[in-house]
């Protein structure tokens, strides 16, 4: 018997990217931005289907990110953001409604939402992993979303 396996290409993706950004704890997330158009755009994807959209704070992210899909305009919708802990309960609320509300969006709409925002303990943690020694979660998150694209044509295709 032979195994299949169905699984996402980064070819030549077809369709419109959306980031959705949120300009808090900018220092860091300009970075993210940077790493996920770089991203698209060696994979092939114009410029003119990548389209930023900048709101508040993570938390808003679930918002836009829900009238962006609503649109049916974009394959993906890739979020990006910094979510650093202070010295109160606040990035409970913060990180934990920015994920949930994304994953809702993307489960609502059936269309790739990911998920780019760092929830970090330190600004160390937020730097390392915004284009320096841990990666560019930005990077990540648009790869993510062209595999995604890709699998999800194949998982469709009749
Ligand atoms: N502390 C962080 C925030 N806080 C702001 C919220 O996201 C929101 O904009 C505000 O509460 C108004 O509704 N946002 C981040 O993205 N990162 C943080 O570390
Ligand atoms: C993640 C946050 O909201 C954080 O920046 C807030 O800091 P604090 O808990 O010190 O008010």
């Amino acid at each position: 018997m032979t195994l299949k396996t169905i699984e996402g290409t980064f070819i030549a993706p077809q369709g419109k990217f959306a980031l959705v950004v949120g300009r808090f704890n900018s220092f860091v997330v300009e970075s993210l931005v940077e790493g996920a158009i770089d991203t698209l755009v060696r994979h092939g994807v114009s410029k003119d289907n990548i389209t930023v959209i900048r709101a508040p704070g993570a938390f808003e992210l679930p918002l836009v990110a829900q009238k962006v899909a609503e649109r049916k305009e974009y394959a993906a919708i890739i979020a990006l953001g910094a979510v650093i802990r202070g010295g109160t309960p606040h990035f409970e609320y913060v990180s934990g409604e920015c994920t949930k509300g994304l994953a809702q969006v993307s489960m609502q709409f059936g269309v790739p939402v990911a998920f780019g925002v760092l929830t970090v303990d330190s600004i160390e943690q937020a730097i390392e992993r915004s284009g320096t020694k841990a990666g560019n979660k930005g990077v990540e998150a648009a790869s993510s979303a062209l595999e995604m694209v890709s699998l999800l044509a194949q998982l469709e295709a009749k």
